[in-house]
């Protein structure tokens, strides 16, 4: 059954003389617990549908629907992580995390409790007294995690979370991420440029063309990759054709020569 459901949404962003139509008939759902990839070139609109889901504003037309009900109705708990972290760097470590509840009005002992509890599932206790100035860039992103699950959201939207890291960094946090939101059974999209990262880490992945942003296609992740983290993922045979075929659709109106590099596969 369907949790999130986007049906035609449209887009329009208006300047003071023109407009730019980010989203043109964008209509997917998306089942509890399951793991969407948002894939496609600069300026395509995958933003933008976070934007949306995230309430920052409201669609032109279509409607947006999260458990049967419309969003603004719904109102879903929603957690953003982005390519940054945001961290204040006049707070600790701890205070970081318990802003969100704080702001709710929520000063009990089970969040925090549930703070340190998510700090060592991230591999980071023993820091909550920290800076965030004293923490390497992915300790900060797992602080970010740490941040952004500590409300136990509904959605999460992650907006190119891991592109700001080194290679080695980004791979294991990548592993760390698929593990809690599987742990949690969360219901994420990820916005990314990197096809290798969408297959690896989700259920489904929609391929996405610009101007006006549009849905080129869905590829479904074989079951073989699902069931692995997202390191091991990358080693099965599967991984590398469904690359090949995503790379194909990405870059179908390009003359390049790496262009069409899956013809020869037919699974
Ligand atoms: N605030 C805004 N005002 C006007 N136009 C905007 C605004 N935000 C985005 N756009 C335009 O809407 C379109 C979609 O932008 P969006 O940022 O959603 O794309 P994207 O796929 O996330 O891009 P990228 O991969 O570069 O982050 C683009 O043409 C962009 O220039």
């Amino acid at each position: 059954m369907s949790f999130l459901t986007l049906d035609q949404v449209s887009h329009l962003y208006f300047s003071k003389k023109t407009y730019t139509k980010a989203l043109d008939n964008i209509s997917f759902s998306v089942k509890k617990g399951e793991f969407i990839a948002l894939l496609g070139p600069s300026g395509c609109g995958k933003s933008t549908i976070l934007s949306i889901m995230a309430g920052i504003f409201n669609h032109t037309s279509g409607r947006v629907y999260v458990n049967n009900q419309p969003l603004q109705q719904a109102q879903p708990n929603i957690g953003y992580m982005l390519q940054q972290d945001y961290l204040f760097p006049w707070k600790r470590i701890i205070e970081n995390i318990l802003l969100g509840p704080k702001l709710h009005h929520d000063h009990s002992s089970e969040t925090q409790n549930r703070a340190a509890e998510l700090l060592g599932q991230v591999g980071l206790s023993g820091i909550a007294g920290d800076y965030p100035e004293s923490l390497s860039g992915g300790m900060r992103q797992r602080v970010a995690l740490v941040r952004t699950l500590i409300t136990n959201p509904d959605i999460l939207l992650l907006d190119e979370p891991f592109s700001a890291l080194d290679y080695q960094t980004k791979l294991r946090l990548e592993d760390l991420v698929w593990d809690l939101l599987q742990l949690y059974n969360k219901t994420s999209l990820l916005v990314t440029h990197d096809i290798g990262e969408a297959i690896a880490m989700s259920d489904r992945i929609i391929v996405m063309d610009s101007n006006p942003g549009t849905i080129a296609k869905t590829f479904e992740v074989p079951l073989e990759l699902r069931n692995e983290r997202p390191f091991m993922a990358r080693r099965h045979s599967k991984y590398q054709l469904l690359f090949d075929k995503v790379w194909d659709e990405l870059t179908k109106n390009e003359n390049g020569s790496q262009q069409g590099v899956a013809s020869s596969y037919d699974t």
